[in-house]
């Protein structure tokens, strides 16, 4: 029963993340998550299968500038954990610890309150999509320079070509879901 209702939170949520062709450029397929937020139905699902797979005693959820924030927020307040927001630069007011790397389509950088997690904290991280792994790796390492212990990432969808899990893994990264692998 309890997998059937999983499973069938899954096909709902595949049926509510919209493929966009070329975006944001040539031969790039975008997952457009906006239809799967605009359904109450839908973004509730998501919310509950990434709390079903995420691991107890959790003191700090984060989430990565944008998207990562939107189901990393709800997530913190139903384990009780605290949300942590990783942003683009410039944003964040504070000391800030930063971390360059690579993305499907450009190079970024990732920027972390230098105070804003304890050395000893368990992290959640969760996002919307794990592409290349770049977000997540360089949020991982952002992590590192504090001492945070990373416990698990979850996505609501996995690039399995992109060979984002791996890359993952290479970096000591193994404990990670995704709720769809496409
Ligand atoms: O695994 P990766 O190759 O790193 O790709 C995944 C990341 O790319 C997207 O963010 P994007 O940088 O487009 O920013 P946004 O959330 O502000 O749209 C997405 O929300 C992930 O954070
Ligand atoms: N193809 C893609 N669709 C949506 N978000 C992404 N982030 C990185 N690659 C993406």
């Amino acid at each position: 029963m309890h997998l059937e209702q999983s499973e069938a939170r899954k096909r709902l949520i595949a049926g509510l993340i919209r493929d966009v062709p070329d975006f944001p450029k040539p031969g790039v397929t975008f997952k457009d998550i906006t239809p799967l937020l605009a359904s109450p139905n839908g973004f509730q699902a998501a919310i509950t299968e990434i709390i079903d797979a995420a691991p107890r005693d959790i003191d700090v959820v984060v989430g990565m500038e944008a998207r990562g924030f939107i189901f990393a927020s709800p997530v913190a307040l139903a384990l009780g954990a605290g949300f942590v927001p990783v942003r683009k630069p410039g944003k964040l007011p504070g000391a800030v610890l930063s971390q360059s790397f690579e993305l499907e389509y450009g190079s970024a950088e990732l920027n972390l309150h230098a105070d804003a997690i304890k050395p000893d904290a368990r992290v959640l991280v969760v996002d919307d999509v794990l592409a290349t792994g770049g977000t997540v790796g360089a949020t991982a390492a952002l992590l590192k320079q504090i001492g945070a212990e990373l416990v698990h990432v979850s996505v609501v969808m996995e690039l399995g070509f992109l060979g984002g899990r791996e890359y993952l893994v290479q970096r000591g990264i193994d404990s990670s879901s995704a709720i769809l692998t496409v």
